[in-house]
């Protein structure tokens, strides 16, 4: 298999294929010399063709990108036929699956996950971005059921900030807003919050709330805005759908007002902490069993590290920090976990 794959040999040893899409597959592997699982995207250059810019945007991004409900990047690797991304494993896959599993969450429920969606968008647009294809099959779910935002494909940037206007139409009919459908300019910044909204409204009611086969119909009820309100979403609930989903993208509500919005806040006595949990400075534990691992001192691995060269040393670091951050030691494996293909040393 590694043959197929020789650029991954003996850094990671690869498993089963967990999702394929067009242009892309997703294989399980693990880590080497931390022995932890990652899922490594694998794209074929020729097949990507013009979808080719997709992928810089999403490595782009992802590598700038750095938040508890974003799924992490830890390492590139760019070959002449294939790009691959090494990612974040997330063993419970995809919120959709979960939703259909229980039919429709309670409110409750639906509440952990909205408040974990608003903190990774409040993220993304405080980092002057617009993730653009919000929907449940882009949310992972993590083995503490936290929510972790993949596909930053369609992302965009808008030079000069958030308040440029975007153009290109684009993400999943269904949970695109009226304005991006009637191909107006438009912030990407409103279209996310408009998707939250058909997100949360998928999350309680287990349906879409503009649905049709026909594409042509689909847009005339987005653009309508009019959707059918169950008999069991409480007043809190409906204020919040109305408000999100609003078709005057002007008068929309914000990601800084949804934050103070009292369904988001129901039952709790703290705001959603959406800044990044993650450190701007090295961890010292970290480096310290990497110059150890190295024969480096820890002083030469802070300098190499922090070049964030998306290298198998950054996918090596951050992997560590995963160890530290869930309670598990900070150790590297001396001799990498054997797999079935590594020939014995001489
Ligand atoms: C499905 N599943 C079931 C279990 Br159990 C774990 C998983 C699983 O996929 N876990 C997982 N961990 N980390 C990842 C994944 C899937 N995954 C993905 O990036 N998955 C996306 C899923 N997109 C949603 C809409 C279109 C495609 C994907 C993109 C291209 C090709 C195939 C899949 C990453 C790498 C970030």
């Amino acid at each position: 298999m590694s043959s197929q794959y020789p650029e991954l040999r003996g850094y990671y040893h690869l498993r089963e294929t967990i999702g394929s899409g067009g242009f892309a597959k997703v294989k399980l592997a693990y880590h080497a010399l931390t022995g932890e699982k990652v899922a490594i995207k694998i794209m074929d250059k020729r097949a990507l063709g013009e979808d080719l810019p997709r992928v810089k945007t999403e490595i782009a991004a992802m590598q700038e990108l750095c938040h508890q409900h974003i799924c992490k990047l830890y390492q590139v690797i760019e070959t002449e036929e294939k790009f691959y991304m090494i990612l974040e494993y997330c063993p419970e896959g995809e919120l959709f699956d979960y939703i259909v599993s229980k039919d429709r969450l309670d409110e409750e429920e639906a509440r952990i996950f909205f408040r974990q969606i608003v903190a990774a968008v409040a993220y993304i647009h405080n980092s002057g971005y617009a993730h653009r294809d919000l929907k449940p099959e882009n949310l992972l779910l993590d083995e503490d059921q936290n929510l972790k935002l993949i596909d930053f494909g369609l992302c965009a940037k808008p030079k000069g900030g958030m308040d440029n206007h975007l153009l290109t139409c684009c993400g999943s009919p269904a949970y695109a807003a009226p304005e991006l459908i009637s191909g107006k300019q438009y912030l990407g910044s409103e279209a996310d919050i408009w998707s939250m909204g058909v997100l949360l409204y998928a999350l309680l009611c287990g349906y879409l709330p503009f649905d049709d086969e026909k594409l042509s119909h689909l847009y005339r009820k987005i653009q309508s805005g009019k959707y059918e309100v169950p008999e069991w979403l409480s007043e809190e609930t409906i204020d919040l759908l109305a408000r999100m989903l609003q078709t005057d993208p002007k008068r929309r509500i914000t990601i800084s007002s949804i934050l103070e919005h009292p369904w988001l806040n129901h039952g709790f006595n703290v705001p959603v902490e959406w800044a990044s949990k993650y450190k701007r400075t090295l961890d010292d534990d970290c480096l310290t069993e990497l110059a150890v691992h190295y024969g480096k001192s820890r002083q030469h691995m802070e300098t190499v590290v922090s070049r964030w060269k998306y290298d198998y040393l950054t996918a090596t670091y951050f992997l560590l920090l995963e160890k530290k951050m869930t309670g598990r030691p900070v150790r590297l494996l001396h001799r990498p976990t054997v797999s079935k293909n590594t020939p014995n040393p001489k």
